[in-house]
C-alpha cells in the first residue's frame, strides 16, 4: 500500500509505516501526478483536495485531514467517487482556547484593563467555543455566546444574535468558514460591521482568515477606528495583506491550533480512522511519542492570585513569542509557510500539572484545572 503524508504531521511516518509505504510531502505544493497508485493521501489544510488535483488519482480510498477545519476539501466529490473521508474534529481546540487566554491578557495587559471587568462574545460554541467558555469561567470574565445553529437546541446556554454580540468588549470568533446556507461566516465581519462596532472593541479571529474582510478592516483600522485586533488567520494565506500587519495588536501565522499535542492528536485521529477504513487494529498510541514537556509543572507555595495565574499561563504559552517571530519573517524573511512549517515547539495548557503546598486548598486550584492545567495523577 503506498500513502502520502504532509511533512508537517508530527509522528505520521511511524504511525501510517505500518499500513505500507509512506511517502512525505509539501502539502501546498502537491501534483496531481504524486497520486498515481497512491491509496492513502493524509493532509492538512494547505492541500486542496479538488477535481483538479484528483485527476490521476487512480487508487486513492482514503483522504484524513488532521485538522478540524475541512474547507479545503470538496466532501461531496470524495463522496461521489467512493474515496472515505476524515478530519479531526477537536484535535487542537484546546490549543486554540490556549492562545486565545494568552492573547487576551497581553491586551489587557497593553491596554491597562482587568479582563473580569470585560465581556468576551464567542461566535460560535463549538469543540473551540466551549473550551474557550471553561477558560472564561475558570478566569470569571463575562461571555456572551453566539450561535445560531446551537442555540434552538440548548436549553442549558443562553444565546445572543452576532447584533447584539457585536456590543461586547471583545469579540472572538470560532466558526468554520461557510459560504452558503442560512448563515455563511465569508466576510461575515465586513466593513458595515466593523463601522458600527465601538471603538476599543476587541477583535480576535482564529478561524479562518475569509471571516473577517481584510480589506474593509484595513479601511477601518487605517481611518484611525480603535479596534484592538488579534489575527492569527489571514485572507490569502500565505500572502497575507502586508499593510495590515502595523495596524494589528498582535499577529500569527496560523498558529492557535499548533501545539504539539494538538498537531500530533491530528495525526493520531487519522490514524485509527485508517487503520479502520482498513479493518485493522491501531498498535501504536500518541503516548508513545509525545516527549516529556520541558515544563513539567508547578507547584504552588501560596493560592494562585490573577498575576500568579496569567505568569503560569505564559510560562506555558505567551503568544507575543509567535507574534514577534511573524513581525520579522512572515512579510520581508523567510515567509509564512516557513514559520509553520519550523514552529517552535508549544505544548498545551494540558501538559504541565499544578499542585499546592498544604496551605493551598484544591478549590483554590480547581480554576487552573479548568484553565487547562492537568491535575497530579
Ligand atoms: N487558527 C487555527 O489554528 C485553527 C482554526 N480552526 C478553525 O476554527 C473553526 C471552529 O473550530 P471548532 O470549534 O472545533 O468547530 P466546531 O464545528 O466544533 O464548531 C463550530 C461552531 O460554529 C457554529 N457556527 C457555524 N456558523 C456560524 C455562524 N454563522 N455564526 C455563529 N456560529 C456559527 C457551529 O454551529 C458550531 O457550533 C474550524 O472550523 C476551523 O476553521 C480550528 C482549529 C485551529
Ligand atoms: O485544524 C484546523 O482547522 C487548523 O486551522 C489547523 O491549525 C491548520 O493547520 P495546518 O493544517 O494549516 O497545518
Amino acid at each position: 500500500m503506498r500513502i502520502l503524508v504532509d511533512e508537517n504531521m508530527p509522528y505520521a511516518r511511524q504511525l501510517f509505516s505500518e499500513f505500507g509505504q509512506v511517502e512525505a510531502i509539501s502539502g501546498r505544493d502537491l501534483t496531481p501526478s504524486k497520486l498515481k497508485n497512491v491509496d492513502g493521501l493524509m493532509i492538512r489544510s494547505v492541500t486542496k483536495v479538488n477535481e483538479a488535483l484528483l485527476t490521476e488519482a487512480n487508487k486513492l480510498s482514503f483522504v484524513g485531514s488532521a485538522t478540524i477545519g475541512t474547507d479545503h476539501v470538496d466532501k461531496s466529490l470524495l463522496m461521489s467517487r467512493d474515496i472515505s473521508f476524515v478530519n479531526a474534529p477537536g484535535c487542537n481546540a484546546h490549543s486554540v482556547a490556549d492562545y486565545l487566554i494568552s492573547a487576551l491578557f497581553v491586551l489587557a495587559q497593553q491596554h491597562q484593563f482587568n479582563l473580569r471587568d470585560k465581556t468576551v462574545a464567542i461566535i460560535g460554541v463549538g469543540n473551540i467555543g466551549t473550551r474557550v467558555i471553561d477558560k472564561c469561567e475558570a478566569l470569571g470574565i463575562n461571555y456572551l455566546l453566539c450561535d445560531p445553529f446551537k442555540a434552538p437546541a440548548d436549553a442549558f446556554r443562553q444565546y445572543v444574535s452576532l447584533e447584539e454580540a457585536a456590543r461586547a468588549d471583545i469579540i472572538t470568533f470560532h466558526v468554520p468558514l461557510t459560504r452558503d446556507g442560512q448563515y455563511p461566516t465569508f466576510h461575515m465581519v465586513d466593513e458595515a460591521f466593523l463601522s458600527a462596532l465601538n471603538p476599543g472593541t476587541v477583535l480576535v479571529n482564529a478561524s479562518r482568515g475569509e471571516v473577517i474582510d481584510n480589506k474593509a478592516l484595513y479601511r477601518v483600522l487605517s481611518q484611525g477606528k480603535q479596534l484592538p485586533t488579534v489575527l492569527d488567520v489571514w485572507e490569502n494565506e500565505p500572502h497575507v495583506m502586508a499593510e495590515l500587519l502595523p495596524l494589528v495588536e498582535l499577529a500569527t501565522a496560523h498558529i492557535a491550533g499548533y501545539s504539539l499535542e494538538g498537531k500530533a492528536r491530528g495525526t493520531e485521529m487519522i490514524y485509527q480512522a485508517f487503520a479502520d477504513h482498513c479493518g485493522r487494529r491501531v498498535s501504536q498510541h500518541l503516548e508513545d511519542f509525545l516527549p516529556h514537556p520541558e515544563i513539567a509543572g508547578f507547584n504552588l507555595g501560596q493560592p494562585p492570585t490573577p498575576e500568579i495565574v496569567q505568569r503560569l499561563v505564559h510560562a506555558v504559552y505567551d503568544v507575543r513569542r509567535d507574534d514577534k517571530l511573524f513581525r520579522e519573517h512572515a512579510l520581508a524573511g523567510k515567509g509564512f509557510d516557513w514559520l509553520r512549517r519550523f514552529y517552535p515547539e508549544r505544548r498545551e495548557l494540558s501538559s504541565a500539572v499544578i499542585t499546592g503546598n498544604p496551605s493551598v486548598t484544591s478549590l483554590q486550584l480547581a480554576p487552573l484545572y479548568q484553565l487547562g492545567f492537568s491535575r497530579p495523577d
